[in-house]
């Protein structure tokens, strides 16, 4: 049962009221003295520290098992949500539920194999919070994957967009995961996004796409997250696009500004699952057995590009 809180405030005439506010904390964000307890629980049954986080997207974290990037980790450790303390549950197809500890090309990683949604009921915070549990368990560097309509009319079904940038247009409706009172051991109040998607990582991605022989497939575009879980409408995608927006999806930009806020740093890609369609003449309907679709079509792909991104920062970056 929600504890309530009892607030006197006046009524400008100096008269008292009060104010009844609801806290709960399934509600309200989760301590950092619980989170602790969560890092605690996974770190005292794993003997190594990884240093590279990643989240699956939808149909990428290999719910068909065989093949995809999740089935690629050695040594693997896992942990079904429901067994973790203070963790959500997986509640979307495509999504495993499960955090995978384990190595990919000898390197140890952390691996969500399946996400948090809004519109699965959860709070944006709530969403993000596996982030700051990477963050306490000792990971720096976040790889967040997604699966994405592509609006930039240059791109094709299977094409991986780099995330440059993103419109954060819950919060521009005042909803963001960082709202409410700020625990400065994360991080700080007001922290900057103008730097979200780290250069330098890009940079590298690129070049193993080229190496890879992938250059064709690969662009650098804007991601924005919107509520869902209905697609988009012609006029919102068509608003969309003239903000300068070059994939949709429902996901990333909450963990990616709770990642920033702890100093992680970020390197993000959409899988493009579907087209957007911006026309009325247009019969096809989006749908999520397609974007499981595409992510399974691609899992051969993503797995040797992840696998070599991550050996790249492991190589290049982690101390
Ligand atoms: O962002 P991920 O988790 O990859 O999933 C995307 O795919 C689903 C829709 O098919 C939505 O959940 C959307 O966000
Ligand atoms: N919002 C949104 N999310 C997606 N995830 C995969 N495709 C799409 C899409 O077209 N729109």
């Amino acid at each position: 049962m929600p504890e309530i809180i009892k607030t006197n405030l006046t009524n400008g005439n100096g008269v008292q009221k009060q104010r009844s506010t609801s806290f709960n904390e399934e509600e309200n964000k989760i301590s950092y003295e619980s989170l602790q307890e969560t890092s605690k629980y996974l770190t005292d049954r794993v003997k190594f520290t990884p240093k590279i986080g990643i989240i699956c997207g939808s149909g990428m974290g290999g719910y068909w098992k065989a093949g995809s990037l999740a089935d690629a980790l050695e040594d693997k450790i896992e942990f079904p949500y429901e067994d973790i303390p203070h963790f959500p549950r997986s509640t979307v197809e495509g999504h495993v539920g499960k955090l995978v500890f384990g190595h990919l090309s000898g390197v140890p990683i952390v691996c969500m194999q399946g996400r948090f949604h809004y519109y699965e009921g959860y709070p944006l915070w709530k969403c993000a919070m596996p982030v700051r549990v990477m963050k306490l368990i000792g990971v720096d560097y976040l790889i967040a994957t997604n699966a994405a309509g592509g609006l930039n009319p240059t791109y094709n079904i299977g094409d991986i967009m780099l995330v440059k940038d993103h419109i954060n247009l819950m919060g521009f409706a005042g909803n963001n995961p960082l709202q409410g009172p700020n625990d400065d051991r994360f991080g700080i109040r007001f922290p900057p996004m103008n730097q979200a998607y780290d250069r330098q990582l890009m940079k590298d991605a690129l070049q193993v796409a080229k190496d890879m022989g992938i250059s064709d497939i690969v662009h650098e575009g804007v991601y924005t997250c919107l509520g869902g879980p209905n697609f988009e409408t012609v006029a919102e995608l068509k608003m969309l696009k003239m903000l300068g927006v070059d994939a949709v999806g429902m996901s990333t930009v909450h963990e990616v500004i709770t990642a920033r806020h702890c100093q992680m740093t970020v390197f993000t890609f959409s899988l493009i699952t579907n087209c957007c369609v911006t026309d009325y003449d247009t019969y096809e309907l989006p749908n999520h057995e397609e974007v499981m679709d595409v992510g399974k079509m691609r899992q051969g792909i993503l797995k040797d590009f992840v696998k070599t991104v991550v050996l790249n920062i492991s190589k290049k970056y982690v101390k």
